[in-house]
C-alpha cells in the first residue's frame, strides 16, 4: 500500500505542476492551445455566468479544502499522508476545468502593444511568475506539492509539522508567492474584458485566502507570527524598513 500511497502522490505532484505551467501559457497567451482569450464566443451573459461560475467553484474548492476544519474531517476518509496530494489532485481538476471551460469576452480594456510600457508590463509580468516559482522552492516546494508527505509515508515515518520560516523574499513581504500571482495576473500589455474578470476574481480569492491563511498562521505560530506581522507588510515591499536600525535613528 505504502508504495501505491507514493505513486498516488507522485501523480498528483507532477500533476499539479504541469497544471501551474499550463496556467502561465494561460494567462500570458503563450506556448498552449486555449488560453485566456481563445475559445468559443457565446453571448456575454452566458461568457460571465461561465466564467464566475468557473472562478467561485476553484475558490470554493481552494479554500474550504485547505482549513484546518475542514482537513480534520476529511482524513477520516483519506490517509492523513495524501490529504495534500488530494487537495492538489482537486485544485489542478479545478483549474483545468477552469482553463478548459473559459469563454472569451473580447472587449479590450487597454492595448498598450507598441509602446514604452509593453515590455514593461511584460517584464513585470514575468518577473510574477519568477517570484512565485522561487517562493515555493524556497519555502517548501515539496510539502506544499504534497511530494514530502506521500514519501516520508513510503520511510514508514512522520513528517515533522511546518516551521515557520522567512527565507528570501518573505523578509520583504509575507506573501510573495501571492505577489507574484497578482503581478502576472495584472500586468499585461493588453486586457480583455475575459482577462480582467479573471484577474479580478482570482485577486479577491487572493485576498480572503490570506486573511484565512494569516488566521491560522497566528494560531500555529503564536507569537513569533504576530511579531512578523508588525515588522514585514503583507504585500507591498517598503524599502525604508529595510534599513538598519541606526540608519533610520539618524
Ligand atoms: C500557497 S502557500 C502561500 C505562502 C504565502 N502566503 C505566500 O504568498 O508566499 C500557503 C502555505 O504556506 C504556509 N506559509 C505561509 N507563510 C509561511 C511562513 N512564513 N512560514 C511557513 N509556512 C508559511 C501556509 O501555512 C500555507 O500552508
Amino acid at each position: 500500500m505504502r508504495r501505491i500511497f507514493f505513486f498516488y502522490g507522485l501523480i498528483c505532484y507532477l500533476l499539479s505542476v504541469l497544471t501551474v505551467f499550463y496556467l502561465v501559457g494561460f494567462v500570458t497567451n503563450t506556448m498552449v492551445p486555449k488560453s485566456i482569450n481563445s475559445g468559443v464566443y457565446t453571448p456575454v451573459w452566458y461568457a460571465l455566468l461561465i466564467d464566475l461560475g468557473l472562478l467561485a467553484l476553484f475558490a470554493l474548492q481552494h479554500s474550504v479544502m485547505a482549513r484546518r476544519g475542514f482537513k480534520s474531517l476529511w482524513t477520516r476518509l483519506i490517509p492523513a499522508p495524501l490529504e495534500r496530494s488530494t487537495y492538489l489532485l482537486l485544485s489542478s481538476a479545478a483549474l483545468l476545468l477552469l482553463v478548459w471551460q473559459w469563454r472569451p469576452l473580447g472587449d479590450v480594456l487597454w492595448d498598450l502593444r507598441g509602446t514604452s510600457w509593453a515590455p514593461l508590463l511584460i517584464s513585470l509580468g514575468w518577473l510574477g511568475w519568477l517570484l512565485v516559482f522561487s517562493s515555493t522552492l524556497l519555502l517548501d516546494h515539496l510539502g506544499f506539492l504534497g511530494l514530502r508527505q506521500a514519501y516520508d509515508q513510503l520511510r514508514n515515518r512522520e513528517t515533522p509539522p511546518p516551521e515557520f520560516r522567512t527565507p528570501g523574499p518573505y523578509r520583504l513581504v509575507r506573501h510573495p508567492m501571492y505577489l507574484g500571482f497578482l503581478l502576472a495576473f495584472w500586468l499585461a500589455p493588453v486586457m480583455t474584458l475575459a482577462h480582467f474578470l479573471f484577474a479580478l476574481g482570482m485577486t479577491a480569492y487572493i485576498w480572503l485566502g490570506m486573511a484565512l491563511e494569516e488566521r491560522e498562521l497566528e494560531r500555529s505560530f503564536g507569537d513569533s507570527y504576530r511579531e512578523y506581522q508588525r515588522r514585514v507588510p503583507r504585500l507591498i515591499p517598503v524599502p525604508w524598513r529595510w534599513l538598519p536600525a541606526e540608519a533610520m535613528a539618524r
